[in-house]
């Protein structure tokens, strides 16, 4: 879009800000732009600051993904704002105070994706223990040739799995591992009557009773490094973590070290502290397996996701209820 059409003093009804943009949008963007007027602040060589000053004062909606966060302080520039779409499950990115103190509606993809990241989890799971993405490198390297035998894997079935926050990507999780043959157990911040798996309400002692942690919970002040040294201590040497939540959730400068020292076995990695990078220690370690935060890209979660932020700005722009709103406990 020209940098005219931003420029147009109008407010006009049915604008759009679009942060990011994330990934959906640009798969959609005739759709979405055959609505709406949209504002690209990222196609603008100005501050952000000063874009939403000269342009946003009047903007009622905003789309934003998990990797732009939307603070107290670049909300106080869109003075208008009442409803926020985000593309993520997650929501640590989003000053949800701020937004309920001043009325901003939030709406966001609540459970659409868990399937498609309990599906990832596993992968990455099954790919550290059965050397799976190594396997692959080791044959079209030509090793296979050169080296013969390669290392044993280990067994998925049987296996203790720790879930990290039972909500509902930690469900989906633990419905595979269970069909999976895998004694399946949870931390959480309360127990979770529906299910009957063990519950420990001590994250220590679940990673010490387990072989496998699943991080699966958002991430919060309460989360942030929840997995620390001590809870790698007790995961021990042959324990495998895999962190489908947020980099943060684990310290990360904890984890790499502990994996460089073989102090524990191993490691499938979605989300990283400082994302779009990962720390490069881990590079070299074939029992660590990286993927760049893609566990909801599919076309299916995608096309969901497009439906869902298409009739929520439709229901907003007609002054109808919207659906998936982060709820108001
Ligand atoms: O990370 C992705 C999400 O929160 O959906």
């Amino acid at each position: 879009m020209a940098e005219g059409q931003q420029t147009s003093p109008a407010p006009l009804l049915r604008e759009i800000i679009v942060f990011g943009p994330p990934y959906m949008f640009i798969k959609y963007e005739k759709q979405f732009s055959s609505r709406y007027r949209i504002l690209r602040p990222w196609e603008s060589p100005i501050p952000l600051a000063q874009f939403l000053e000269t342009h946003a004062q009047n903007t009622q909606a905003a789309l934003i993904t998990s990797f732009v966060s939307l603070s107290a302080a670049v909300l106080r520039n869109l003075p208008a704002l009442r409803l926020i779409l985000t593309t993520s499950a997650g929501v640590d990115h989003i000053d949800i105070i701020e937004c309920r103190r001043r009325g901003i509606a939030v709406v966001y993809a609540a459970a659409m994706f868990s399937a498609d990241v309990a599906d990832l989890a596993v992968g990455l799971l099954l790919d550290v223990l059965r050397k799976i993405s190594a396997g692959n490198r080791f044959v079209k390297n030509g090793d296979w040739a050169k080296q013969g035998d390669y290392p044993l894997g280990f067994k998925l079935g049987g296996k203790k799995v720790g879930i990290v926050g039972l909500g509902n990507i930690g469900i989906e999780v633990a419905k595979r591992l269970e069909a999976f043959g895998c004694e399946v157990s949870y931390y959480s911040r309360n127990r979770k009557p529906s299910v009957s798996y063990v519950f420990y309400p001590d994250i220590s002692e679940l990673a010490a009773k387990s072989d496998i942690l699943v991080v699966c919970c958002a991430l919060t002040e309460q989360t942030h490094h929840i997995i620390n040294r001590d809870i790698l201590l007790a995961l021990g040497k042959k324990g495998v973590i895999v962190n489908i939540a947020r980099g943060a959730v684990i310290d990360e400068k904890e984890l790499v070290h502990f994996l460089q020292q073989g102090d524990i076995a191993g490691a499938g990695l979605e989300v990283f502290e400082n994302e779009p990078f990962a720390p490069k220690e881990l590079f070299e370690l074939d029992n660590v397996v990286l993927s760049p935060h893609v566990a909801n890209f599919t076309e299916e979660s995608f096309r969901d996701l497009y439906e869902l932020v298409s009739e929520n700005l439709e229901a907003f722009f007609a002054n109808k209820p919207l659906r998936s709103l982060v709820s108001e406990e």
